[in-house]
């Protein structure tokens, strides 16, 4: 594979600017049916997501997607959203019961705006025959599939019916996938992403290792509709998990949806937990993102991302050790 990097690799270069301010550069997004605020979307793990900040989110017009670890409440969290007018995005797994899961909603006309298939290796039969369910049962469902690193993955998941693909193998701030197993794109997810968006025909998701906002802009720039992110909106005020005290500083844990502390046993363990220090409410991150953002924008010579697009890059050759 020619020309491997990651996002600390990268400088994009700036063209001329055609705004007086930056408040001129629209951040928003078309993803699937709706519009969205900003092209980023808290990662579907339970220290990230809950039902309170899915809200949140949903009421400002941001993408979310709910996690699937508590697999009992998802009917009733999508009747609650439908209430309240809000989109409705959900996450599911591969095994038995979420196919009956997916018959039952359909019986029962309750109808998910979003479902993303969420699979440590999403290029699988599991994957592409749950896409091909819930194509059948929930045809109006924009479904997500992932996780994948391949080009072929991505055409084989898009073929299946998925509506996006996500991109991410072990890049994420509290795996050990790298490490556990030797494979994945840990330590070049950006040109994973690139490699990948050149096959895509659909949206794809950028997931895992993001931790600077300006690698937002880059992810956009090799090719994602979206940024899946999970350790730059851990440890917020509305944030789930315990919150400690150390040399008294307050920390938030952030713990891997295949780590034991999510799984409950020490099986197939592929993912850490992590402590955080406590950064205040979640909606001045999203403040900052969108002004980053924009700012973006701006250096990308337009008014709205697509600018950001086709800028020209350099690559400086500057890898820290990424993720793990
Ligand atoms: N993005 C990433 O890099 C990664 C993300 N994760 C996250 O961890 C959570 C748990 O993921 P996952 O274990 O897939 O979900 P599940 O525990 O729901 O397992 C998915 C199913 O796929 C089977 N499977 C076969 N091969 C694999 C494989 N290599 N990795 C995982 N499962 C496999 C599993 O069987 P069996 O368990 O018997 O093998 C199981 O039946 C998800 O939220 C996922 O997003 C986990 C690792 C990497
Ligand atoms: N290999 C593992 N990856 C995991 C696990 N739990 C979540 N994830 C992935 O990480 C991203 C978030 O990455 P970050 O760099 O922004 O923190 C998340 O969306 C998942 O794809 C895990 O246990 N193991």
């Amino acid at each position: 594979m020619e020309n491997v990097f990651d996002y600390e690799d990268i400088q994009l270069i700036p063209a001329k600017c055609i705004v007086k301010s930056r408040s001129e550069c629209d951040t928003s997004i078309q993803f699937g049916k709706h519009r969205f605020r900003l092209p980023v979307v808290p990662a579907n793990m339970q220290t990230i997501i809950d039902e309170k900040i899915a809200t949140f989110l949903a009421e400002r017009d941001y993408f979310y997607v709910m996690h699937r670890f508590e697999p009992e409440t998802r009917k009733d969290f999508i009747k609650s959203m439908r209430e309240k007018n809000l989109i409705a995005s959900i996450s599911v797994g591969v095994k038995d019961e979420e196919y009956s899961f997916i018959e039952e909603l359909a019986d029962e006309k309750i109808v998910p705006d979003y479902i993303t298939i969420d699979i440590a290796h999403g290029h699988s039969d599991a994957v592409i025959e749950m896409i091909q369910h819930i194509k059948k049962h929930l045809p109006d469902s924009f479904v997500i599939a992932g996780n994948v690193g391949t080009p072929e993955a991505v055409r084989e998941l898009e073929n299946a019916g998925a509506d996006a693909t996500k991109v991410g193998i072990g890049p994420g701030k509290v795996c050990i996938t790298k490490v556990k197993t030797g494979f994945g794109t840990g330590g070049w997810q950006l040109a994973a992403l690139r490699w990948c968006a050149k096959a895509a025909t659909k949206p794809i998701i950028a997931d895992g290792g993001i931790r600077t906002h300006g690698d937002i802009a880059k992810s956009i720039r090799f090719g994602a509709s979206m940024v899946m992110i999970g350790s730059l909106f851990a440890g917020h005020e509305e944030s789930p998990g315990t919150t400690v005290e150390h040399d008294g500083k307050l920390y938030k844990e952030y713990f891997g949806s295949a780590s034991e502390y999510q799984k409950g046993e020490k099986k197939n363990v592929e993912g850490k937990k992590m402590y955080v220090e406590h950064k205040g409410a979640l909606q001045d991150t999203l403040t900052e993102m969108e002004q980053d953002l924009q700012s973006s924008i701006s250096y990308a010579g337009g008014k709205t991302l697509n600018a950001i697009r086709t800028v020209d890059y350099v690559v400086v050759k500057n890898s820290i050790f990424n993720g793990d």
